[in-house]
């Protein structure tokens, strides 16, 4: 492997705060303050901690086996494999670092990414310049076996058929491409994710010069069917079968279209593809529909709900369940059902105070800055009783040149296929308006915490309509009840 003059001259230094081992077993590690050095040793990358007085290193880890993960704004640990060559033997490394500021844990995990890709690039090359058929930027980040599944699903017409059918969200794309053909006549179009290839057939209603439609699932061969059944729409149209990350296109494109919102706009990361097909396809200042989305948080008061979840694991306080005590798995059974998000639409009404919402730019984002999101939060609850989590949804927009269109998931507005999704805490927190007395007294109330993990991927699918309730003069008329059909 060649490794050039300027990769190999090439080194960032951190001070850092300290690093620990988590196992006790070696004693390499340099005294306080330590300088954490990122460079290249024989053509591999390399993270090298010395302490602050020598230069002499104390220790090195390679990057290729390297992962950092954050564990407060200013800790993080790096797991990665040790040197032994017996596969019995070698145990994963885990190094805790301190950091003396935030900013210096941000700057350091991007330094790291970024030493990560500068890695994959130069594994990729050949010493004739040939890139090597080595993984690319999705199977870097996707386990296979996971891939397999998700091509696997989204390969099939009924789940296709399920978000066809969601008219809410198709019918929306359908007017912002529509009432914006000013952006798509004459232009190179691609749509990312095409799945049956409607988008694709929109942009060429909207008169299209040419579409590429690229899928990676075995939908792609049903999208080829599809726009082939549509002839005049479809000569404009190219289905290309391969992953956003790998395919090459013959031209760049003027404008994406996509669909590439999972539950909390994030789930699936498939805005990461969306991102990258914006850096690989994309002319400058090229449009993207949609082009920003934002996720919108609340806290909310669901006494039902709650009820309903704790209720989930009282099977486990059986003491004689043919004879065994059950027990023992009460407190793990409470804990699995409050990590599962719960997915239904909700009446507008059980929100506590206004929403907080984060917005992500589909045009300036960079992808790596969407592994992971954090969104400070801080209500003033508007009346006071017992909160019982945080209300999750999601909206996008279509700038278009002509018109504007937001494809919302919000509550109260018509259901889509993603409904809302709601954190359920398993401690409710009291929030209280009145004056109070006791410890937090001094910031208006008792102090309490209360605290869960929740895995999008073990969602609890509820869906429930939401309630009628009787309409008041004073209620704004987004609180009604909707009676769009739910889309399964
Ligand atoms: C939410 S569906 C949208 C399908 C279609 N655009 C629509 O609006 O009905 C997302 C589609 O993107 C495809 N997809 C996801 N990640 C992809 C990737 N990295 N490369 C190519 N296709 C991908 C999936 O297989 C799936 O068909």
């Amino acid at each position: 492997m060649e490794v050039s003059v300027s990769q190999k001259q090439k080194q960032t230094d951190f001070e850092l705060a300290s690093v620990s081992e988590v196992s006790s077993s070696s004693s390499t590690l340099p005294p306080s303050p330590v300088v954490a050095r990122f460079g290249f040793d024989s053509g591999a990358s390399v993270l090298r901690f010395h302490s602050d007085s020598e230069s002499n290193e104390a220790f090195h880890i390679d990057l290729r086996s390297a992962q950092l993960f954050r564990l407060s704004p200013v800790e993080s640990i790096c797991i990665c494999g040790t040197s032994e060559t017996n596969t019995e033997k070698s145990y994963s490394r885990g190094i805790s670092i301190q950091f003396r500021k935030e900013e210096e844990s941000r700057a350091f995990h991007s330094a790291f990414d970024q030493w990560k890709k500068e890695l994959v690039l130069q594994e990729s090359c050949l010493p004739n310049g040939i890139l090597s058929a080595s993984k690319s930027k999705f199977d870097d980040k996707i386990e296979a076996s996971s891939a397999k599944m998700y091509f696997h699903y989204y390969g099939q017409l009924l789940h296709q058929q399920n978000m066809l059918q969601d008219y809410v969200r198709t019918g929306t794309y359908y007017a912002a491409v529509i009432e914006n053909r000013a952006d798509f006549a004459g232009r190179v179009v691609v749509d990312v994710g095409a799945g049956s290839g409607i988008l694709s057939l929109f942009a060429a209603q909207a008169g299209a010069k040419h579409v590429y439609a690229v899928e990676a699932s075995e939908m792609a061969e049903y999208a080829r069917k599809l726009i082939a059944g549509n002839p005049s729409l479809g000569q404009r149209i190219t289905v290309v079968k391969g992953k956003v990350e790998e395919v090459e296109l013959p031209e760049k494109a003027d404008i994406l279209i996509s669909e590439p919102m999972g539950t909390l706009l994030v789930n699936e990361r498939m805005l990461e593809t969306y991102v990258i097909a914006r850096d690989r396809f994309l002319v400058p200042d090229g449009k993207m529909f949609p082009t920003i989305g934002r996720i919108h948080m609340a806290p909310f008061s669901d006494e039902y709900l709650f009820v309903e979840m704790a209720n989930k694991a009282l099977f486990w306080q059986q003491q004689n369940y043919y004879g065994v005590d059950l027990t023992p798995l009460y407190g793990s059974a409470f804990k699995g059902y409050f990590s599962q998000p719960v997915v239904d639409a909700f009446d507008p009404r059980v929100l506590v105070a206004p929403a907080i919402s984060h917005v992500i730019n589909f045009t300036s984002i960079k992808e790596e800055d969407l592994y992971e999101i954090d969104v400070p939060l801080k209500f003033k609850a508007a009346v006071g009783g017992r909160v019982h989590g945080l209300a999750c949804w999601f909206d996008v927009l279509f700038n278009g040149s002509t018109v504007q269109r937001w494809l919302t998931t919000a509550p109260g507005a018509p259901t889509t296929h993603w409904y809302q999704l709601r954190c359920v805490l398993p401690q409710p927190l009291y929030v209280m308006q009145a004056k109070m007395w006791g410890p937090g007294a001094e910031q208006g109330g008792i102090l309490q915490a209360s605290s869960c993990k929740f895995d999008l991927k073990e969602p609890y699918y509820r869906m429930s309509q939401p309630q009628a309730y009787p309409v008041t003069q004073d209620q704004p008329t987004h609180h009604l009840v909707n009676t769009q059909p739910v889309n399964s």
